[in-house]
């Protein structure tokens, strides 16, 4: 073998094993963070996912009226945190004002208390994972697998024009932040989508139509789950 295949297998190796000790890292924190585990109880969880302004929230409430889910926003959960006055508070208002995402250790032990102190056991989990790093650290520490996963199919024009009409008072919702909001979609929270439908777990929605249209195909999702598990 070529001695420049050998450097580049050295530095691969490098990588992973960079990568692998960070992913225990988060692990550990959000493991330290948590009381007790998500896994010990026995939930079904729905992963909502979509670029910015494509209609999670708005759909998630009306499943949770018809099927009788509990909606965990992700980032309705990290500005909540802003608003507390935690400690991480002002290093989450910042990384939302720059359309990045938060670390994973954050967000996780977010999600993982809302879970455990809920009493429901089925959670739509909506605008999470957002990258590979929450996708795996949130199965390593909660040890749950996705029943499937609800992606909500938008174009930018149509997110756009939704999110500068939005009118939530959001600091993010503004032209420069949303253009950084769609990069990181398109480069770290599209990756995520095709890793899970590479098994089989999406449930791709045309989120263009209007609201009452995507909700008729989100409605044949859930009730083709629940005649699979009646049957
Ligand atoms: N199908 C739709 N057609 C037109 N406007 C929509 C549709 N779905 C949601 N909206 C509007 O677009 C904006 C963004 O929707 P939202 O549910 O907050 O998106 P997300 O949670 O994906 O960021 C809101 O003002 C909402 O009322
Ligand atoms: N898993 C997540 C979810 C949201 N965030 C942060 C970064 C996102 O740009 C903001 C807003 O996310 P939210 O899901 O509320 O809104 P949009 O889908 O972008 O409209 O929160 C995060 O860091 N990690």
């Amino acid at each position: 073998m070529p001695l420049y295949d050998v450097k580049l297998l050295c530095r691969s190796f490098v990588q992973t094993q960079i990568y692998l000790a960070f992913m225990g890292t988060v692990v550990d924190a959000a493991n330290k963070e948590a009381n007790g585990s998500a896994a010990e109880k026995k939930t079904t969880v729905v992963f909502v996912l979509g670029g910015p302004g494509s209609g999670k929230g708005t759909q998630c409430a009306n499943i949770v009226q018809h099927f009788g889910y509990t909606h965990l926003s992700a980032g309705d959960l990290l500005r909540a945190e802003i608003k507390s006055g935690s400690e991480n508070g002002t290093m989450i208002q910042n990384m939302i004002k720059e359309g990045k995402i938060v670390p994973s250790e954050v967000t996780i032990k977010l999600l993982q208390k809302a879970i455990l102190e809920n009493g429901n056991d089925k959670f739509l989990i909506d605008g999470f994972p957002r990258n590979e790093e929450n996708r795996a650290a949130f199965e390593e520490v909660t040890k749950i697998e996705p029943e499937f996963v609800l992606f909500f199919d938008c174009s930018e024009e149509e997110m756009e024009r939704r999110l500068l009409g939005r009118n939530q008072g959001r600091e993010d919702d503004n032209i420069e932040t949303i253009r950084k909001r769609f990069k990181v979609f398109l480069e770290s929270s599209l990756p995520v989508v095709q890793y899970y439908e590479s098994k089989g777990k999406v449930r791709k929605i045309d989120a263009a139509k209007p609201i009452e249209e995507v909700f008729e195909a989100v409605k044949a999702v859930f009730n083709a789950k629940d005649e699979k598990a009646a049957a």
